[in-house]
Parts: C-alpha cells; structure tokens; sequence
C-alpha cells in the first residue's frame, strides 16, 4: 500500500512507518486549512482530515494526516492529537490521541497567539521538541513520546480500516 502523510515532521513519519511496516511511505507538505495553532478539538481534528485528503487527491494513494493542539476544559487547556486516514476510494477515517493538561504559563502564552512548538523550546530549553519527545514527552518525564503518541493514533486509524474493509 502506498501512503502519503501531510507532514514532514519525522514524530509524525516514523509513526506512521511503525503502524505500516509493509507500506511504502511518503511525505507531501499539504495545506491543513486550520490555523499553525488549533485551538479546539474540532480545528485540531479538521486540520487532520484537511491534510489527509490533501495526501489522497489525485493520486491512488492512502492519505494520513496528523495534526496536534490544544483544547479547553472548563479553564484548563489540553494538549489534543487528532489523525484521519483517507482511502483512494475516499472513505475517511479519524483518531484521537491522548491528552494531557498544559501549564499555565504555557497556556497563557499560547492564548496570546504563540505556537506551542516554539514555546516548548523556550520551556525544556531545547531544539526542535515538537519533532521528538514533543509537549507530552517533557510533560510525562518521557514516560510518552510524541511518537509513540501518534503511533497509537495510526493504529486506531489503521485497526478501524481494517475493520470496515473485512
Ligand atoms: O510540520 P507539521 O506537520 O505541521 O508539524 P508541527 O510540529 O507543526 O505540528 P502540528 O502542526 O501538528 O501542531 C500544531 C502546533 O502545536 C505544536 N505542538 C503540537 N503538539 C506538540 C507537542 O507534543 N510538542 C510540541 N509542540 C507541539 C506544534 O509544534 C505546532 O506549533
Ligand atoms: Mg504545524
């Protein structure tokens, strides 16, 4: 099976080539037609399916799209993962990844217009976090992975494909 994934994020790649061994993969830079920063579940959870078909269009390639944000819960702000799987006959299916609470601080931040991958450099005094460990590596003493978090994701997107096509 041929995939294309809407990101050239290696988190989000090497994910995606963990939960598909067999396949061959690749990455397209797509639009997401959210913003850099999604701000709800629904936003997070559209940029995914927007890179998706992206991925699938014009092509009879499986489509992947990935995308990472923040939500609130009351006044607590989350960090939210969302991925959608596209067939070549355009059936969508979508995924969410697990959440945990930001900080405060980052929180406060983030609502001044602030994209979290550049303020989790700022936070661990790293580079490129958002492209490893991610937010919820620092955040889970890196018990959890931006990987192994979207990896979980592809594999509920693959497991629900699976499911539909038997
Ligand atoms: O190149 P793309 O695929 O866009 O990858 P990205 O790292 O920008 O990731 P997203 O667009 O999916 O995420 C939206 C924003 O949230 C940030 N983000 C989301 N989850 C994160 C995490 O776990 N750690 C660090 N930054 C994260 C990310 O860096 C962006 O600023
Ligand atoms: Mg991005």
């Amino acid at each position: 099976m041929n995939i294309t994934v809407g990101s050239s994020n290696p988190a989000k790649l090497k994910a995606v080539t963990e939960v598909f061994p067999e396949s061959y993969v690749t990455s397209k830079r797509v639009q997401s037609h959210v913003a850099a920063q999604p701000f709800s579940d629904d936003e997070t959870r559209q940029g995914a399916i927007n890179r998706a078909i992206a991925c699938a269009e014009g092509s009879n390639n499986f489509g992947i799209g990935l995308e990472g944000g923040v939500m609130y819960i009351g006044d607590q702000l989350y960090l939210c993962n969302w991925g959608a799987l596209v067939t070549p006959e355009e059936t969508v299916y979508t995924a969410s990844g697990a959440r945990i609470i930001l900080p405060k601080e980052l929180a406060t931040e983030l609502t001044e217009g602030k994209e979290l991958g550049y303020l989790m450099d700022a936070y661990a005094n790293k580079e490129d976090v958002s492209k490893k460990e991610g937010a919820i590596g620092v955040f889970t003493n890196y018990l959890m992975t931006r990987q192994a978090m979207f990896s979980h994701v592809v594999t509920l997107l693959r497991g629900q494909w699976e499911f539909h096509k038997a």
